[in-house]
């Protein structure tokens, strides 16, 4: 069977060494982005019966511009017979990309009824929203990852968590307006995306899915249903896959899915692909190119700017023990926009780090605080900040970058300071994201729903499964520590200082929950016993 390979595939040429966290500071400055000798997308694409990447609908494809992604489209379990029939027949390139186009899009939307479902996070809509959503994001799994014993404390935890942290989100999300401005932009992408996709002769309905918010996935699965689409895109409006974002938005699609199929005949019929990520796309690297080359220009000397890429971060163990690709995409996706700045002539130094750590673990480094204050003591003047993990304004772009940061840059020695908005419905990237969904439609399908008989995953197609069953298998035992325990607040001791605490709740949190009294129970956080 043809799959892809989301992770934990082959690291990017070159791109470990320069973003080694520990080495990242000294080569911004000294060594050019070495990057840029090898972009190609990484993931391998394995083929029982053709053997090697360029044997399938790829070997066929990749001669053809328009399609040549369609490497990187190979979230497919099957190349499209009829696309692929095409292609070969044809010889003139440009003839052949424009009538292979328009006759797969003709195959594929005459009497379809097309879907595109945004994936993403969700936010609060007002202070009250606050809580309760905290409390969505931190009872799943994804997010706060326990061993399979103590998941029945799941819920309770997340209740503790995010009664404990809404004082301080709500906080920020009041000095941002009184909510997440998150629902109001993805509707806009998903009307602007509506349009495009309009524009190109493929007329299909948007609907936004929210992980933790409304609208909830579940909500929009249901007017889908209503709607009565017959082709699914599924698109998580994350540039890079991690699975606590893409991961998390597919497995909770995948269970509504398995959930409902047996008694659904329609979800049987309804068939769909996944974009699991598209960071690599040349309409957003050169998109956010245009961004960052117009905010460079509002400095009195542009070519001195630091660029600073700070990602949302995630828990080390994520990448390291449970293998999820976040870092590695992160990291080629910022090789990838350097290359496009480089070839419009602007060789600035960038760094880049991860920002918005919550809870006792450790978290991918270098973090964006630590490295303000270190590029400051560096004698670094003017710094151009380039949030990259997500396309749309929310509350760490606008509370954490735009005031905590920035404040903490002005005390650091930094003299000016700068900010590249968000993609939000920035045409270029739209566009591009149009683009996708017509790329990928020709693999609509291709994993049909009925292989639930079969035992395959409905959603993942064959990498974000492979990803998502590698973490699973990995998650329920985590591998013993590598770090010598120290006492003293070094950052091995901090981390398990960390792990002691959280062990600490736990025990604190089940005799509450078998004894009915303790804090939580007085305060009238937890219901009493009955
Ligand atoms: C790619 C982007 C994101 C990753 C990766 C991610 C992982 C991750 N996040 C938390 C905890 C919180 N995230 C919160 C808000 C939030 N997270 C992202 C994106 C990623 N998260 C966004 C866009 C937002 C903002 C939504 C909005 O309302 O504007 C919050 C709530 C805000 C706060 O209290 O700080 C928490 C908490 C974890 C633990 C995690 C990885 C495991
Ligand atoms: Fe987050």
């Amino acid at each position: 069977m043809l799959h892809v390979r989301l992770a934990p595939g082959p690291a990017p040429r070159n791109l470990s060494r320069r973003w080694d966290s520990s080495a990242c500071l000294h080569s911004w400055c000294s060594v050019p982005c070495p990057s840029r000798l090898n972009l190609s997308r990484t993931y391998s694409i394995k083929s029982s019966s053709a053997g090697s990447a360029t044997g399938l609908c790829l070997g066929q494809c990749c001669r053809i511009k328009p399609l040549s992604c369609k490497c990187k489209l190979g979230w497919s379990s099957q190349p499209p017979p009829d696309s692929r029939q095409h292609f070969s027949a044809s010889s003139s390139a440009s003839e052949a990309i424009l009538t292979a186009q328009s006759d797969i899009q003709k195959l594929f939307v005459a009497n379809e009824k097309i879907g595109v479902l945004l994936l993403n996070l969700g936010g609060p809509e007002t202070l009250d929203d606050v809580q309760p959503f905290l409390f969505n994001l931190f009872a799943d799994p994804d997010i706060i990852r326990l061993p399979r014993a103590l998941r029945f404390l799941q819920k309770p935890l997340a209740q503790f968590i995010s009664v404990a942290r809404a004082p301080k989100s709500k906080e920020g999300y009041a000095s941002i307006g009184g909510g997440s401005p998150l629902r109001q932009i993805t509707d806009a992408q998903g009307e602007a995306l509506m349009e495009a996709l309009c524009g190109k002769d493929i007329p299909a309905k948007v609907y936004v899915g929210m992980r933790y918010w409304h609208p909830f996935t579940e909500e929009a699965i249901e007017q889908i249903k209503k709607d009565g689409i017959t082709k699914l895109v599924v698109l998580p409006l994350y540039p890079q896959f991690s699975i606590s974002t893409s991961g998390s938005s597919l497995r909770l699609l995948e269970s509504i899915f398995s959930c409902n199929v047996r008694e659904d005949e329609y979800l049987v019929n309804m068939q769909h692909t996944v974009i699991p990520s598209w960071y690599q796309r040349e309409g957003y690297i050169k998109a956010m190119a245009t961004l960052i080359e117009k905010e460079l220009l509002k400095f009195p000397k542009p070519q001195k700017v630091m660029i600073f890429f700070s990602a949302h971060g995630v828990p080390l163990a994520y990448v390291e023990e449970a293998g999820d690709p976040y870092k590695a995409e992160m990291e080629e996706c910022v090789d990838l926009i350097m290359e496009e700045l480089e070839k419009r002539g602007m060789e600035n130094p960038c760094t880049l780090a991860y920002q918005s750590r919550v809870g006792p673990v450790e978290w991918l480094k270098p973090y964006t605080d630590e490295t303000i204050i270190a590029l400051g003591q560096r004698g670094v003047k003017s710094l151009l900040a380039v949030p990259i993990s997500f396309v749309s304004e929310h509350i760490e772009t606008l509370e954490e970058i735009d005031v905590e940061y920035k404040e903490l840059a002005l005390q650091s020695g930094i003299k000016h300071w700068g900010r590249v908005p968000a993609l939000g419905c920035e045409p270029t990237f739209i566009s591009d994201l149009a683009d996708a969904v017509i790329e990928s439609l020709p693999y609509v399908g291709a994993m049909a729903v009925s292989n639930l008989e079969a035992r395959q995953s409905l959603v993942p197609l064959g990498s974000v499964e492979e990803l998502l069953a590698a973490y699973d298998s990995k998650r329920d035992m985590l591998p013993p520590p590598v770090i010598v325990w120290e006492w003293g607040w070094t950052k091995s001791a901090e981390t398990w200082n960390g792990r002691a605490a959280m062990l600490a709740v736990l025990a604190l949190l089940v005799l509450e929950v078998t004894t009915g009294q303790g804090l939580l129970h007085q305060w009238g956080i937890l219901p009493p016993l009955p």
